[in-house]
């Protein structure tokens, strides 16, 4: 076996692991927000979880670093809080996208409530920041978000299949503008809350001010 099928070997293990790692984090999460388990077994999780969370926390990297796993560029970030497989908060978000639409998946379970039964409203929010923001990417004219006007028109239900939609509807010059949708899935064509967000590219200046550090520590492919 050759040395660059090796770490590619490698790479893949580690990120089943991440998401893996992802997947009992998030059912920790799920269990610890809906349980009505007595107090002496909340005391007993919390020493468990302690005991998990200590080795992990031996080896960590900096906010200048990026995750090992991650591949900033091929847009793998095994932890973003909404779409990482390896981010407790992420629901996650499956998502789609080329060519300035994209479309997504996700159930969220009672650690996103707001109202009771019903998606906290930022939440929503986040869902739809990262969906237009896959839309804009794959437009081919990545951005930041400079702004988002969020509208609710009924309440997200939990632990009920969504469906997201985003798509770019205009370019101009370094802004980029694009709409996006939280529905369920059984009626998809029924929006629940609607987003319009503007992106602005950064000049080259502003990514080297914002992300220097970040893009000076990558590690080689
Ligand atoms: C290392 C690079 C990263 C590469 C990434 C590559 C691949 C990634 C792959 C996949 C990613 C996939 C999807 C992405 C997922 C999720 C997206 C989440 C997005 C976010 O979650 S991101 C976090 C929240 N976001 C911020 O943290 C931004 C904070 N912000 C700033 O850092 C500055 O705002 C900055 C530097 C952006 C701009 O700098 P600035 O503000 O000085 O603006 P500037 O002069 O450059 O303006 C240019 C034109 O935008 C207009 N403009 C600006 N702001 C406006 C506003 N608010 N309203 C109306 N118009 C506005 C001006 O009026 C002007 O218009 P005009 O050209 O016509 O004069």
């Amino acid at each position: 076996m050759t040395d660059s099928v090796q770490s590619v070997d490698r790479l893949t293990a580690r990120r089943e692991a991440i998401a893996d790692l992802g997947d009992a984090l998030r059912e920790l999460i799920e269990h610890a927000t809906a349980t009505e388990a007595p107090a002496e077994e909340l005391i007993r999780a919390a020493e468990l979880v302690r005991q998990a969370a200590a080795p992990l926390g031996e080896r960590i990297r900096d906010r200048s670093q990026l995750a090992a796993a991650d591949d900033l560029l091929g847009g793998v970030r095994m932890y973003n809080p909404v779409i990482g497989s390896g981010s407790a908060i992420a629901p996650p978000v499956r998502i789609e996208a080329a060519g300035g639409v994209a479309t997504g998946a996700c159930t969220l379970g009672l650690a996103y409530e707001g109202p009771p039964m019903y998606a906290h409203g930022g939440v929503s929010a986040m869902l739809l920041d990262q969906m237009l923001g896959h839309a804009v990417t794959t437009s081919g004219n990545p951005g930041m978000t400079v702004r988002l006007d969020t509208s609710y028109r009924r309440p997200v239900p939990l632990h009920t299949p969504l469906r997201l939609t985003a798509e770019v509807t205009q370019v101009d010059g370094r802004r980029v503008t694009a709409i996006g949708a939280i529905a369920t899935a059984e009626t998809p064509d029924d929006a629940l809350v609607t987003a319009t967000g503007l992106f602005v590219a950064l000049r080259a200046d502003q990514a080297q001010r914002l992300f220097g550090p970040v893009m000076r520590n990558r590690r080689p492919a």
